[in-house]
């Protein structure tokens, strides 16, 4: 019997739980469902579909609007029992397993993104597989590198910031240490880097091959999670390279609206909320930042999960008669992260955490430790053992 037990390097998790990932898609299957059925897309592409946010938003619009899915990710599959694999590996086949029992249909695809091979390899699967059109588009990727498509070249991202030396405090939970960060100023190089990596160019590629190979429906949407933040971070994120990718996705959808516009088609950047994710957790302070606003959400009954969120953006928003949009066409979910009385808050309590204080119940930490266990099948509500082989996970099919 294969014994479960959650492992990290700083705050990468090492380790995941199959079982418990299959539970934790249960969970936020149930979720939706409690919520309700409501009107929506019914042929959907999500591009980074096996966890978080891409994840969240497959399992709303299956299991509330009905839709039939296509997820791409890149994942790792079961090695040895040492070697389990990344938890979106199981993610992706445990929704494909829950979809399919109700009658969806649910393809996955485990490949790069970014290569014009598996654009055309979607394309072709549309056109034979999925009645020819799909009439929604979600882009939410995360990824620290990116080979170019066309000349093979390895780029990186990377976070960081802009023009000045940033020095704050982070969480490492591997050691369970509050500690001081140092974050150096990016250079050029890398600021356009991480722009190619994280920026709206890809997005664009997929959208332009799409809609060349005729199988964007009269009407597409597409989607792009973005995320502004505030004051609080701006040193680090919005004025730093994440911020520069983010603000080219919105040079990118307006290009994608010019696109679509013979087609009725729309692009919406969303900016999403700060959520506990594989990708957040590495952003240097961002795990503190969460620490206090999460405290304060959740004493406010305002604090939100990946599911929750997503479920809200489609269910209410982006295909229900509550959106809010801001000024330059974006939708705003965010709202109630951005709301001044929950900055004043987070802003007051994130100057009393300390290394003494951090891991009480002052803080939010431990919301975000449990939230990031969850994300590997880890700590999950309604999880039991189950006894599972190595043979018997190489044997899921995805
Ligand atoms: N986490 C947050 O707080 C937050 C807030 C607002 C917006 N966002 C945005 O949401 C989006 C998704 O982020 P997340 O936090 O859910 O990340 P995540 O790491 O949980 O998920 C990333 C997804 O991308 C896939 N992926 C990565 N590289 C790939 C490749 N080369 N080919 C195919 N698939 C690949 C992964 O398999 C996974 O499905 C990002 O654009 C992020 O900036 C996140």
């Amino acid at each position: 019997m294969i014994k479960f037990e959650q492992k990290l390097r700083g705050n990468v998790s090492l380790s995941v739980n199959p079982i418990g990932c299959k539970q934790e898609i249960q969970n936020q299957i149930n979720y939706v469902k409690e919520q309700g059925a409501y009107e929506g897309p019914k042929k959907v592409l999500i591009i980074g579909a096996s966890s978080s946010y891409g994840l969240a938003t497959r399992i709303s619009l299956a299991f509330g609007a009905g839709a039939d899915t296509i997820g791409l990710s890149f994942e790792k599959g079961p090695k040895s029992e040492k070697n389990l694999g990344t938890a979106g590996w199981y993610n992706n086949i445990y929704f494909k397993q829950a979809a399919e029992k109700e009658g969806l249909i649910a393809k996955n695809f485990v490949q790069d993104a970014f290569s014009h091979e598996t654009k055309q390899d979607v394309i072709r699967y549309i056109k034979k597989e999925f009645d020819g059109k799909v009439d929604l588009v979600v882009y939410s990727l995360a990824s620290g590198i990116r080979f170019d498509p066309d000349t093979g070249e390895r780029i990186s991202s990377v976070i960081k910031s802009i023009g000045q030396e940033v020095v704050g405090p982070n969480v490492n939970m591997q050691k369970q240490e509050f500690y001081e960060q140092t974050l150096e100023p990016a250079t050029e190089e890398e600021i356009e880097d991480t722009v190619s990596v994280m920026g709206g160019e890809d997005w664009l590629l997929w959208m332009k091959a799409l809609k060349e190979a005729d199988v964007l429906a009269e009407g597409i949407q597409t989607v792009n999670y973005s995320y502004l933040g505030s004051d609080l971070n701006k040193p680090y994120y919005g004025e730093g390279t994440l911020g520069q990718a983010k603000a080219d996705c919105e040079v990118k959808s307006a290009k994608i609206n010019e696109l679509l516009a013979d087609i009725n088609g729309k692009s919406t950047i969303v900016v999403a909320t700060a959520v506990t994710t594989k990708a957040s957790s590495v952003i240097p302070f961002f795990p503190v930042y969460c620490m206090g606003l999460y405290r304060v959400m959740a004493d406010k009954g305002t604090h939100e999960t990946p599911i929750m969120h997503q479920d809200r953006i489609y269910r209410k928003m982006l295909y229900g008669n509550h959106p809010e949009y801001d000024e330059e066409g974006r939708l705003r979910p965010d709202s109630w992260e951005l709301d001044p009385e929950v900055q004043a808050e987070t802003e007051k309590l994130i100057n009393k955490i300390n290394a003494d204080n951090f891991n009480t119940d002052l803080t939010g930490y431990s919301i975000f430790l449990k939230e990031f266990a969850n994300l590997s099948g880890f700590q999950v509500e309604g999880y039991q053992e189950e006894e599972i082989t190595l043979e018997e996970l190489q044997a899921l099919e995805y």
